[in-house]
């Protein structure tokens, strides 16, 4: 077959394989080797690589072009396609006979040979960005606003270099000479890199390099299933893996976005002399399974391909190890034995640090908290595990072997981050990523897009799934979640329940649907036994057990049968078989079932969940629970009690007592124990609020009364709406008197953004809710609605929303009567909101404040902005700092605002604006009555723009300042115009 037809008939598959992980990175790679081997020209490729489109669209354009091109160009397409695709996708592709690819003479231009050798230098620039910038400013090649526009933080480091060399590109010919001569000058680093690299292959011995391959195979059978679908068949991770969003922030809290081998990459350091990374996140958005995909990938040396050796460990299996080890036992024992000469592998690894990598999972999970009080460097003494975990994490020992940890955000406290290189945020599926992880779940793709297409029209649910487990659990439940007669679930207890049922349905004899009703009275003993192992478990952070744990729980084959424990992947030796739960959650969930329906529990059982104090030592005491408790540390464990986890486990105590389940329930417990329960958890939380609400400190003289909420506070907000009874919501919110409501960097995503809005309707008077870096997104947004009408601004800066959120948004936003102000710093808007900015506008008049800073509006959008803003009298503030509004823009919004009588303020900086657009704003200065400040840093304007604004201001007394820092102006040429008017700031 031809290689046209090969590209025309695999067009999904393609497509499939090149935009299945939702990143953008595969298909850019296809478009660097295509450029470098003149398949495209640079014309193509601005139309087929368009930023504001998705990319399964630009990689359907590719196809057609190429295909266009007839049949050497497909043929280079497949090659092209081979090289980037990893081997698991290529298997179901045929790529035709092999394309050479021509030695071609070296390129006359420096420009053209940015275009040859593009994809050498993508990987070259990846670790030097900084440094390039920095060359190509010096030497007057960059401006400050070239490398704005490259740095942006919605882009990944790949992403960046691409714009840098585009960018380098468009500059001419001086810039990509200068480029190209900064990377032969770090060429000789490169060099000493290639020879360590021979170097290593040189020293490290045979049995080193058997040891490495043992390593290898043994990493990549541990990792190659995802084990927590044990219970419900084995899926390999390579068919089910969806990339996560990931996010890294910088010092001034910036945030860039991450692929997965940049997690111990240079972008995003914050600590230079630490080398442990911290990966965050919350419970089920992903980290064990990112861990486990770096795990894999390392294994087949797809990734990492510096670090020669990797060792896996989990604090889960950790906490089981009771034994003082050495470094060396600890690396052997718990990972991989060497089979010769394990003294000889130990000392390379002792002398070549820096090739290795630990990796530690589920620090959350480790009984004992971080401290740094005991030091210990000595790799060959053996100390309790503990000591020896701080010690690796804070470089005391083993300095320069990277520590990759991941963990839940609470578990980290100020002295482990005195020790990170840096943090990197795991923030579950973008919207892209449901999609793309529903479609691998099923190999029906009608089924897929039905699935698809319930969630979209199920917001609460939607937002649920950009959590990947709860994502995983509707995949596997879609029958009853989306077809069920109960009502669509709108909770997580309504998520967990429906799993189970499932379990237990697919394991009962009876026909399908009999176990609707009853099933939970049905099933109420195996229910208690795992309960009972899941609370007692949590309550001493244990979350293995073994099967005799098991047996003294009266845990039968068949209950276990049922799914709900799977076999715990173990990489130690052990001589027994050990068991989890399938997610730490199902565990919280059995235990709140176990709160809830065990009729001997002790009556503080559930006041004692909803304490937000330390913890003392429950009535639930785990004696029995023998390996997890370690006696030596028994007293200190109680102080150390993982909060999260019970504190997930409450959440699930006040959904599975909302209403709804009320019947199920009564099948199984007295209605009178369930009322009194219901009383304990609506009373605990009310206790809660009131504790949080008593530490609002008093306004400030002239400052609004302002609330900063803790994370528990989001926590307490879950349990409220998981109770779904508006009446708890609206007593609890009626003790609330604030003005403003921080909740900045509180790890706010869609589901918690449901769980506010179900509390903030009821406040007796509107607030500013201030939601700056979290990870709302356009379902957070969209979630958010019910509560607009009770917020007078609503802050979002640096919250991947896009311009549909922003459609939402304004359609209700414009029925609010209240709603006045809104940030939207840095987020992912471009043209096509200004549009219902522009509705905004004109149908509120009491609007007052609207901050767009560091989106993608250009002069297009600002023109349809000013169309809009032409029709307001009330805007007040006006901020587009950091957008492409460019002259046109500018006159345009100058023009518009004329007509507005309220105007304060106004920012344009760095908007590439220059003399004309100043011009037009001296006419709005001339005009206006009101404004006081003017933000026009990091422009082009040059002197006769000044001149005119200086003229404008000579008729304005009101205007206080007009910024013009880092525009078009000699330092004398500033001094002299600062003379002439002192309201000017260079
Ligand atoms: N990137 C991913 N691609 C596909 N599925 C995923 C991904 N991340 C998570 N999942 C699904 O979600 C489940 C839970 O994920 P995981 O255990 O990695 O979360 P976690 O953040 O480590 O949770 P916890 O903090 O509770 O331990 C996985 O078993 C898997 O089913």
């Amino acid at each position: 077959m031809s290689s046209q037809q090969l590209v025309l008939k695999q067009r999904a598959l393609l497509l499939d394989a090149v935009c299945g992980g939702g990143s953008a990175e595969p298909l850019d790679c296809v478009l660097d080797l295509l450029l470098a081997w003149e398949v495209l020209i640079w014309e193509d490729y601005l139309s087929i690589r368009v930023t504001e489109k998705p990319v399964s669209s630009n990689a359907r354009h590719l196809l057609d072009v190429v295909y266009e091109k007839g049949e050497d160009a497909s043929g280079l397409l497949l090659a092209a396609f081979k090289q980037v695709l990893p081997e698991e996708q290529k298997s179901e592709l045929c790529f035709g006979k092999e394309y050479a690819v021509l030695e071609k003479n070296r390129p006359a231009t420096a420009t053209s040979a940015l275009l040859t050798d593009r994809p050498v230098l993508v990987k070259k620039l990846r670790d030097n960005i900084d440094e390039a910038f920095d060359v190509l400013m010096t030497t007057g090649c960059f401006t400050i606003k070239d490398c704005d526009g490259v740095h942006l933080p919605a882009y990944t480091p790949s992403q960046q270099v691409r714009r840098l060399l585009d960018q380098v590109r468009y500059k001419g010919e001086t810039a990509a000479r200068t480029l190209l001569k900064y990377l032969d000058q770090t060429e000789p680093e490169n060099k000493e890199h290639q020879i360590l690299e021979e170097t290593i292959s040189f020293t490290a011995s045979p049995d080193t390099l058997l040891f490495q391959r043992k390593l290898r195979s043994s990493v990549a059978a541990q990792s190659h299933f995802l084990s927590t679908y044990g219970g419900t068949g084995r899926f390999s991770l390579d068919d089910i893996y969806t990339d996560g969003l990931l996010e890294v922030m910088n010092g001034s809290g910036e945030t860039t976005t991450l692929e997965l081998e940049d997690v111990v990459g240079p972008v995003g350091i914050l600590n230079k002399d630490a080398d442990t990374v911290l990966v965050s996140g919350e419970a089920g958005s992903g980290k064990s399974t990112l861990l486990q995909r770096l795990h894999l990938l390392w294994a087949r040396e797809a990734l990492f391909t510096d670090i020669y050796l990797l060792f896996p460990f989990s604090c889960r299996k950790l906490n089981a190890e009771h034994r003082a080890l050495s470094l060396k036992e600890l690396l052997f024992l718990h990972c991989c034995w060497p089979d010769r000469n394990q003294d000889e592998v130990f000392q390379f690894i002792l002398d070549h640090p820096h090739l290795v990598l630990f990796t530690f999972d589920g620090l959350d999970e480790f009984k004992q908290g971080f401290t740094d009080e005991e030091h210990h460097c000595c790799p060959t003494q053996p100390v309790p595990i503990p000591t020896l975990l701080f010690n690796l994490l804070q470089g005391t020992l083993m300095k320069g072997v990277m520590k990759v940890v991941a963990s839940r955000p609470q578990a980290v406290g100020p002295s482990l981050k005195h020790y990170l290189r840096k943090e990197v945020h795991l923030k579950g599926f973008s919207p892209g990523g449901i999609v793309c992880f529903v479609k691998k779940q099923y190999s029906d793709p009608g089924m897929a897009g039905r699935v698809i297409e319930s969630l979209q029209g199920n917001t609460a649910l939607l937002s649920l799934c950009h959590i990947p487990v709860f994502c995983w659990i509707v995949t596997k439940c879609h029958q009853e979640l989306l077809g069920g007669e109960d009502g669509i679930p709108q909770t997580v207890a309504d998520v967990y329940l429906l799993v189970s049922q499932h379990f237990f349905q697919r394991k009962s004899s009876q026909p399908q649907g009999a176990l609707r009703k009853g099933w939970l009275e049905q099933h109420l003993d195996t229910v208690l036994k795992l309960g009972q192992l899941a609370m007692e478990g949590l309550e001493a952070s244990c979350y293995v057990f073994s099967g005799h744990e098991l047996q003294r729980h009266g845990l039968t084959e068949h209950d276990i049968s049922m799914g709900f424990l799977i076999y715990c992947n173990d990489m130690s030796v052990t001589d027994s078989k050990r068991y989890e739960f399938l997610h730490i959650t199902l565990q919280c969930f059995f235990a709140a079932l176990y709160v809830i329906l065990n009729r001997r529990n002790n009556r503080s059982a559930i006041p004692k969940l909803f304490q937000l104090q330390h913890r003392q030592p429950s009535s639930l005491s785990p004696k029995c629970l023998g390996h997890c408790v370690d006696r030596s540390v028994e007293e200190d464990e109680s102080k150390m009690v993982e909060k999260p986890n019970l504190q997930i486990t409450a959440q699930f105590v006040s959904g599975l007592l909302s209403l709804q389940h009320r019947n199920l329930l009564l099948d199984c417990c007295p209605a009178a124990l369930r009322e009194h329960n219901v009383k304990q958890v609506v009373r605990s939380l009310s206790k809660a609020m009131q504790r949080h609400f008593k530490f609002i400190p008093r306004p400030v003289e002239g400052e609004k009364k302002s609330m900063h909420a803790m994370p528990s506070f989001v926590w307490l907000i879950k349990c409220i709406y998981e109770m779904q009874d508006s009446s708890i919501a609206q007593n609890t919110m009626a003790k609330l008197d604030v003005e403003h409501l921080k909740l900045t960097y509180c790890n706010i995503g869609p589901v918690e953004c449901t769980a506010l809005a179900y509390v903030l309707k009821h406040l007796r008077n509107p607030v500013g809710l201030q939601l700056d870096n979290n990870c709302v997104g356009d379902v957070g947004v969209e979630q958010l609605l019910p509560c607009l009408h009770n917020c007078h601004s609503l802050y979002l800066r640096n919250n991947n929303i896009t311009d549909e959120g922003i459609r939402k948004l304004v359609e209700k936003g414009v029925h609010c009567e209240r709603f006045q102000k809104l940030a939207l710093f840095n987020n992912k808007l471009t043209d096509a909101c200004t549009q219902h900015f522009a509705w905004l506008m004109k149908s509120k008049q009491n609007f007052l404040s609207l901050r767009l800073g560091n989106n993608n509006i250009t002069s297009q959008g600002a023109e349809q902005l000013a169309e809009g803003l032409s029709c307001n009298r009330s805007l007040q503030f006006l901020g587009l700092w950091g957008n492409h509004t460019g002259d046109r823009g500018a006159t345009a919004l100058a023009n518009a605002l004329k007509n507005n009588t309220e105007l304060i303020w106004l920012s344009l900086v760095d908007n590439g604006v220059g003399s004309a657009g100043a011009s037009a704003l001296a006419e709005l200065i001339s005009q206006s009555k009101t404004l006081e400040e003017l933000w026009l840093n990091k422009n082009v304007i040059s002197r006769d723009g000044v001149e005119c604004l200086i003229k404008a201001l000579k008729m304005n007394s009101r205007v206080k300042e007009v910024w013009l820092k880092g525009n078009n102006l000699s330092p004398e040429e500033e001094e002299e115009l600062k003379k002439e008017e002192s309201r000017l700031t260079f």
